[in-house]
């Protein structure tokens, strides 16, 4: 492999990685990007390995593993493992992605889900700042909460004016909704882990970057209800509307589906989490905002389009009423509450590692759902197959 050079066109010398949550949606392609283009050792930990199995195991072609020497699979949860500050102190870096992070879970499982952003990455920032190890972890845009626009009369002139709704790391401020709205336990745990983790740099010289993603997307996120997951599980809004589309049915618009994203391509923002690895001395201290601005729509916009590409890429017609409306409450139960829009301002990622996604949203879909359709139809259709027992 040619030598690496970085932003400053210094070599970079390869490193060990502990990468915590390897075995999800975020770090199979972070895994995959790494093996292929660096020459870096991951320790990669979860308490699953099902989307990254194609990197640990002999394929059976040749009958060895792709990369015997490079990536190394701990199942562990960090909750109870005494292992994991030793596998941190033999790392020089290391990524925290673990975390329950579906909307379904934040006003259902309050308690797992606080727990699970804050309480149990505490240790893991301790380690680091303890035994001087760099961290880059993953927090959310949902931090951001709901924009100062959203509270303005609908008819306000100044909810077009940026300032009040384009989200900045270093000046928007972080606004949710009441206690009663459980949604926000999410944003909340994260925001204070963000906190925590700046007062290590600030106080105890931690080396950090924090990533706030804004709706990544693509290829081997969540599960399909009742194949790969729970029937009765709700994953994040790309599974659920593939799942219907696999299944024919309509798609769920919650409360209208007004709301606004900006959905990016898993593989564009992986460049930019490969770029901070690789240029500490750009991205230590640093919250970087990492998302697509261009890819805006609501959510009625989102099932309109994954329908019109899923009959191209299906060649199927679509069904006549492609989609319905159901309350948030039906959907996710009491407590729920949303973003009304999600905007990245993409200035400091740009001073400081030159990055800007590349891909389209019609783009990604296609890819994306190209891949669900060939992954997932068969299953499906066998499912729907079976006598349902009454
Ligand atoms: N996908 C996105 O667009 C997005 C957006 C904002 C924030 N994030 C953040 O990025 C991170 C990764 O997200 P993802 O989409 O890959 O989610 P994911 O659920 O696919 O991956 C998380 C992984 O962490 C593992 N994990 C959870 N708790 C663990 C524990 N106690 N011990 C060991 N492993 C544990 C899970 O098994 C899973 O494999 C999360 O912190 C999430 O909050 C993701
Ligand atoms: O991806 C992100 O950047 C962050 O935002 C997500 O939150 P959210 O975007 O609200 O979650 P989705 O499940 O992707 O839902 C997006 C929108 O679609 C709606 N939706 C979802 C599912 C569905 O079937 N129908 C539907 O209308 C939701 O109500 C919401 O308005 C999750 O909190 C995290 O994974 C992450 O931190």
């Amino acid at each position: 492999m040619a030598q690496r050079l970085d932003l400053d066109g210094k070599p970079i010398k390869a490193i060990t990685i502990c990468m915590i949550g390897a075995g999800g949606f975020i770090g199979s392609h972070l895994c995959e990007k790494i093996l292929h283009e660096t020459p870096h050792k991951i320790l990669a930990l979860d308490v699953y390995n099902d989307k990254i199995k194609h990197l640990l195991e002999p394929d059976s072609a040749s009958g060895t593993a792709p990369f015997p020497d490079r990536i190394q699979f701990h199942r562990l949860n960090i909750k109870h493992d005494s292992r994991l500050e030793g596998l941190i102190k033999m790392s020089d870096l290391t990524i925290n992605l673990a975390a329950i992070c579906t909307p379904a879970d934040y006003n259902t499982r309050p308690l797992d889900t606080i727990y699970s952003n804050f309480i149990d990455a505490l240790p893991v920032v301790k380690y680091c700042s303890e035994n001087g190890k760099r961290l880059i972890h993953f927090s959310t845009c949902e931090v951001y909460g709901k924009t100062i626009g959203s509270f303005l009369p609908k008819d306000s002139p100044l909810r077009q004016d940026p300032s009040y709704y384009v989200l900045k790391e270093d000046t928007s401020p972080c606004i949710f909704g009441s206690i009663e709205k459980q949604r926000w336990s999410y944003a909340c745990a994260k925001q204070l882990i963000e906190r925590l983790i700046y007062a290590e740099g600030a106080e105890n010289g931690l080396e950090f970057t924090i990533v706030r993603p804004f709706n990544w997307i693509g290829p081997r996120m969540d599960f399909i209800p009742g194949i790969d997951g729970p029937s009765e599980g709700v994953p994040r809004v790309l599974a659920c509307f593939s799942n219907a589309l696999l299944r024919r049915e309509p798609l769920k618009l919650v409360d209208g589906g007004q709301s606004q994203r900006t959905f990016i391509y898993i593989k564009d923002a992986i460049e930019a989490v490969l770029l901070m690895i690789e240029n500490p001395a750009r991205a230590n201290g640093h919250i970087f905002n990492v998302g697509n601005p261009n890819n805006e729509v609501t959510v009625r916009q989102l099932a309109e389009m994954m329908t019109e590409v899923y009959a191209k890429v299906t060649g199927e017609s679509a069904l006549e009423k492609p989609t319905i409306d159901v309350s948030s409450k039906e959907f996710y139960g009491e407590g729920y509450d949303d973003s009304d829009k999600r905007i990245p301002d993409m200035t400091i990622i740009n001073k400081q590692l030159g990055w800007n996604p590349k891909t389209s949203l019609w783009d990604l879909l296609e890819s994306t759902l190209t891949y669900q359709h060939r992954t997932y139809a068969e299953a499906i259709k066998k499912v729907l197959a079976k006598p349902t027992s009454s």
